[in-house]
């Protein structure tokens, strides 16, 4: 039996998110610019509402300004792209993020692409995820940055060890692949293709579930010692009535397997507000250096 250690990621991000509060408040007195984050709704999709609720009110306790801008989900994509273009223009404006998923006609890939890349803080403009996957200054994606900093404090080198990344989605599998390469880590990403999966989590040191599947990964699948970094956000039906958020990964049945594993919640939600109040600071630094 492993004793296995929480990674509390609530606690993590709220020493960062103190931090960045005091960094905001020099960078205002230093250029009496204020740092501002807009967030485009496009209809309603609950994942996107906890997020978004959270964000908000984040923003504005670390000093930055806060625009929220809903369109209804029968916008069309003409709508969205104007809204992006006229948030491009606006020097008020340091960060855009679009939540996703977008309603089904929107074009993502065509929204994403007409965002700034200066003020791309998810990091999902092309101009960015390619910066990354060569190795230049980027905006980096808030979710991937958040599980990589939870491991850093608790491994300190992640040189060698073997990740296996469950998911190879755009926003979260892709993009932690690459942070964990940079970090020196052998990288494995596994899909829903994927042969024999329990057997390939099996060989992590570091595994990570990003998959959308309520506790999919199971106990056994763990090898003791690993450590586990949940990234899914699953709400389920309780036996008593009502919901519950869980993981991806089984976490009672991880327990004295996992050497440390972060919960759901409490654990990498709170880490991407967090990496995303940084990532706006850090672009309107960029802007304001820059003359913008
Ligand atoms: N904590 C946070 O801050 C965030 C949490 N999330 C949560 O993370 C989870 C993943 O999100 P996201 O990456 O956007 O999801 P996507 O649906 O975009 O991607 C899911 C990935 O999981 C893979 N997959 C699906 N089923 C299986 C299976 N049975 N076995 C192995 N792999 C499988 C898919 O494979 P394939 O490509 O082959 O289809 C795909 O690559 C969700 O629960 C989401 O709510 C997301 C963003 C931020
Ligand atoms: N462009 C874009 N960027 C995103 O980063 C993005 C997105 N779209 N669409 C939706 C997903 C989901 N996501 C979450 C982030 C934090 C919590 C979060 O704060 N969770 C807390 C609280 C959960 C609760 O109490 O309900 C926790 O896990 O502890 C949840 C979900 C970001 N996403």
């Amino acid at each position: 039996m492993v004793e296995t250690r929480l990674i509390d990621g609530k606690a993590f991000a709220e020493r960062m998110r103190l931090r960045l509060a005091d960094e905001v408040a020099a960078f205002v007195t230093d250029t009496g610019v204020t740092p501002g984050l807009a967030v485009v709704l496009v209809g309603e999709d609950p994942a996107s509402a906890v997020y978004v609720r959270n964000k908000g009110r984040q923003t504005v306790e670390a000093g930055m300004n806060s625009i929220e801008h809903k369109l209804p989900a029968t916008a069309t994509q003409a709508d969205v792209l104007a809204l992006v273009r006229q948030l491009n223009d606006d020097p008020a404006v340091h960060g855009i993020l679009v939540q996703l998923p977008l309603p089904v006609p929107i074009d993502a890939q065509a929204v994403l692409a007409t965002i700034d890349p200066a003020k791309d803080v998810d990091g999902f403009h092309v101009v960015n995820v390619g910066r990354l996957s060569v190795g230049l200054d980027a905006l980096v994606p808030c979710t991937p940055l958040g599980c990589v900093m939870l491991l850093k404090d608790a491994l300190g080198s992640l040189a060698g060890l073997e990740a296996v990344v469950v998911g190879r989605s755009n926003i979260v599998g892709k993009p932690l692949a690459q942070l964990l390469l940079r970090e020196d880590c052998t990288v494995t990403i596994a899909h829903s293709r994927t042969r024999d999966l329990p057997d390939v989590c099996r060989r992590a040191d570091i595994l990570i579930g990003a998959v959308g599947r309520p506790e999919m990964i199971r106990g056994d699948w763990i090898k003791p010692g690993a450590t586990v970094i949940d990234v899914g956000i699953n709400r389920v039906e309780k036996a008593g009535g009502g919901t519950r958020l869980v993981g991806d990964v089984a976490f009672d049945e991880a327990q004295g397997i996992a050497g440390r594993i972060t919960p759901v919640p409490g654990g990498v939600g709170p880490m991407t507000i967090a990496c995303l109040l940084q990532n706006t600071l850090t672009a309107a630094r960029r802007q304001v250096a820059a003359g913008g």
